[in-house]
C-alpha cells in the first residue's frame, strides 16, 4: 500500500512563516534590504536566486541581485562584499554557492559581516549555533525545524539521525536538533552499516544529494522522514528531466510522515532566508549591532 505516510507539504508552512515575516518587516522604519550575489550562469543558481528575489519582493523586502561574470576575481568579489558590509542600507548579504573554483568559499564566507550573514555560514554564527546561542541560523535547517513545529511533530527526546555532514545542511541541522533536545546521530558516507543506524531513527533527515539513497528497509515503521535532496534526474530514454529527493518514494509505505520533493523543505529554505533578513534588519535597527 502506497502512501500511508502523512505528507508534510512545505508550501503552506512557508506561507505562514512569510506572513509573519511580512508583518515584522512592515514594522521597521524601512523595508529590509537583501543583497544576493552570484557568479556565472549555473542554471540551478540562476533559478534559486530568481526564486528568492521574487519571494523577497512579495513579502515587502527590497532585493538587489548582483549577477557577476563567472570570471570575476576573488579580490573583486571581496571588494564588493566590503562595500555591502559598510552600506547601512544593506541588511542582509547572500553569496550564492557553489562559487567557481578560482574563488575560495572560505575567504568569501569569512568576509561577510556576521550581522548581515543571512545564510548563517560565517564562523562566528557557526560557533554561536554550536554553543546553543544561534542568532542567524542556516536557512535549510531552520526551515526543517519550522516545518516540524508547524505539523506538531516532536523533537525533544527524539532519536534523530541525519545522513550527510555538509556545512550547509547536515552539520548545522545536527546543532539545531541538539539545541532542541533531540538525541542526534550524524551519519555520512563512511558510516558502516548505514541501515542499522537509520533504522534507529524516530526522525530521519537525509541531505546527501544522491537520488533514492534511502529505501524502505532503512526506515523504522512510523518514523518521520525529512528529505532535503533536490536531484535533477534525466531519464535515459524518452522524457524530461525531473526533480527527485534522496528518499525513495516507497518509503511512504513505512514512514509515519514524510516531506515531498519538490514542495517540501525547499520552500522553507527560502522563507527562512527572508525571516533571517528581517531579523538582521531588526537587530540593526535596534542598535544591538555595533557597526
Ligand atoms: N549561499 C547559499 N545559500 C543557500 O541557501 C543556497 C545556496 N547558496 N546554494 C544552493 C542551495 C540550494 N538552495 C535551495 C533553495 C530553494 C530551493 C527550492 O525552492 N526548491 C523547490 C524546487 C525548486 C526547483 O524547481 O528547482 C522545492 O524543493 O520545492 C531549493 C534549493 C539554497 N541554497
Amino acid at each position: 500500500m502506497r502512501g500511508s505516510a502523512r505528507i508534510l507539504a512545505g508550501v503552506p508552512v512557508a506561507d505562514a512563516v512569510l506572513r509573519e515575516a511580512a508583518v515584522r518587516a512592515s514594522r521597521l522604519p524601512a523595508p529590509p534590504h537583501l543583497v544576493m550575489v552570484r557568479l556565472g550562469e549555473d542554471p540551478a543558481s540562476v533559478s534559486y536566486v530568481r526564486g528568492k528575489d521574487r519571494k523577497a519582493r512579495e513579502v515587502g523586502l527590497t532585493s538587489t541581485v548582483y549577477a557577476l561574470p563567472e570570471e570575476t576575481s576573488q579580490a573583486e568579489l571581496l571588494d564588493l562584499i566590503a562595500r555591502l558590509n559598510a552600506d547601512e542600507g544593506v541588511n542582509g548579504i547572500l553569496v550564492q554557492l557553489p562559487l567557481p573554483p578560482h574563488v575560495s568559499e572560505q575567504a568569501v564566507l569569512h568576509a561577510v559581516d556576521p550581522h548581515k550573514d543571512v545564510d548563517g555560514f560565517h564562523p562566528l554564527n557557526v560557533g554561536e549555533l554550536w554553543a546553543g546561542r544561534p542568532s542567524l541560523r542556516p536557512c535549510t535547517p531552520a526551515g526543517i525545524l519550522a516545518l516540524l513545529a508547524h505539523y506538531g511533530l516532536p523533537v525533544a527526546g527524539q532519536r534523530a539521525v541525519i545522513v550527510g555532514r555538509s556545512h550547509i545542511v547536515g552539520r548545522p541541522l545536527a546543532a539545531l536538533l541538539l539545541n532542541a533536545d533531540a538525541t542526534v546521530t550524524l551519519a555520512h558516507s563512511r558510516t558502516p552499516n548505514l541501515t542499522a543506524v537509520t533504522r534507529e531513527a524516530d526522525l530521519l533527515c537525509v541531505a546527501v544529494g544522491r537520488p533514492h539513497l534511502v529505501t524502505p528497509e532503512m526506515v523504522r515503521s512510523g518514523a518521520t522522514v525529512i528529505d532535503v535532496g533536490i536531484n535533477r534526474v534525466k531519464p535515459e530514454l524518452s522524457g524530461k528531466a525531473y526533480l527527485t529527493g534522496d528518499v525513495h518514494p516507497d518509503v511512504q509505505d513505512v514512514a509515519g510522515a514524510m516531506t515531498p520533493v519538490p514542495g517540501g523543505v525547499g520552500p522553507l529554505t527560502i522563507a527562512q532566508l527572508l525571516v533571517n533578513t528581517v531579523h538582521a534588519a531588526e537587530m540593526q535597527a535596534a542598535g544591538t549591532v555595533r557597526r
